[in-house]
């Protein structure tokens, strides 16, 4: 498979502070990549480079095989980008908008989507409405929308759902599939865990400029093992260890994370409620989340 996007050993600074300390990872043509991480962790800042704005401190980077610095205007009509402040004109219509940026895509030489983006994104009762008047979530659907008047290779969404309503978060993602579908390559930074993980064929987890954990969606949560918990008994202090660790305690309530079989750690937990004769009420077993590998990642960097 073709790579799309490579990054290798990036770096960026803002005067003295590195806010990407070295991050490598690359993003297969077609393929949807998140970057997930906490506030601050360099997601914005890998993005703006590889869209060209900035150049990078360290490292290089390629998109479509290009520098996408120097080789700005060859990229140009291959790629789009959505990112969290768009320069909108206030006094325009969202019609008006579409058609200007209709009018510099052609200029670029990218071709036209087919169909009406404003439907698309289900702005049409919208259409007259001068910009400075939509919401926080419209503004992003017509964000969306600018994005994709062409059918991009590429396509960066920087937070692309924030401030929309389920509905439009649904919509959102059925275009982003739909997009995929299409072949466009999709890089995708969100604070939405689910939206990765529908959405996601590998993604990355960053915090404080650093990649913490990559991979699949399955591969990334597998790391977290299940959690086998129950209602706090009595003679809790008497509760075994399980794969070497205690249980932990909270909101009354006893909870093991296990890593191997879960199966094995419900039958150790059973015989010594049997030879306890204690019956553990609310007995559960969850899988591990995807919440469950991030809360790790940004406690274990601390
Ligand atoms: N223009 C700038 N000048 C100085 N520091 C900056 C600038 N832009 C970003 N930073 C800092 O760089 C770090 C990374 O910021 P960035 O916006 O890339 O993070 P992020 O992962 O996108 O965060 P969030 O999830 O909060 O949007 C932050 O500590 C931020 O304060």
């Amino acid at each position: 498979m073709t790579t799309a996007i490579d990054v290798t050993g990036l770096r960026q600074s803002y005067g003295d502070f590195e806010a990407v300390r070295g991050i490598t990872f690359d993003v297969r043509q077609g393929e949807l990549f998140a970057l997930l991480g906490t506030n601050g962790a360099g997601k914005t800042t890998t993005m703006e480079v590889l869209a060209g704005y900035s150049r990078p401190s360290g490292g290089s980077v390629r998109v479509l095989g290009l520098d996408p610095v120097k080789a700005r205007r060859q990229l140009r009509p291959r790629m789009s980008i959505m990112l969290q402040e768009a320069g909108f004109l206030g006094d325009l219509t969202v019609a008006e908008t579409v058609e200007l940026w209709r009018g510099m895509a052609k200029d670029a030489g990218r071709e036209p989507l087919t169909g009406n983006p404003i439907e698309l994104v289900e702005l049409t009762s919208k259409a007259k409405v001068k910009v400075k008047q939509l919401s926080g979530g419209q503004k992003r659907r017509l964000d969306l929308a600018l994005a994709i008047l062409s059918l991009p290779e590429v396509l960066f969404l920087d937070e692309p759902t924030t401030g929309m309503d389920p509905e439009a978060r649904q919509r959102t993602w059925e275009i982003v599939r739909s997009l995929r579908e299409a072949g466009t390559t999709i890089l995708l930074t969100t604070h939405y865990l689910e939206e990765a993980e529908r959405l996601a064929d590998r993604l990355a987890i960053m915090h404080e400029g650093v990649i913490r954990i990559a991979g699949t969606v399955d591969e990334v949560v597998a790391t977290s093992g299940d959690q086998l918990s129950f209602r706090l008994p009595e003679r809790h202090e008497l509760l075994p260890a399980i794969e070497d660790r205690p249980p932990s305690i909270a909101g009354g309530r006893a909870a093991y994370k296990v890593y191997g079989s879960a199966h094995g750690a419900m039958r150790e937990l059973l015989d010594w409620a049997d030879k306890y004769q204690v019956d553990l009420e609310r007995l559960e077993v969850r899988p591990g989340t995807l919440d469950d590998v991030f809360l790790r990642v940004a406690k274990e960097a601390k």
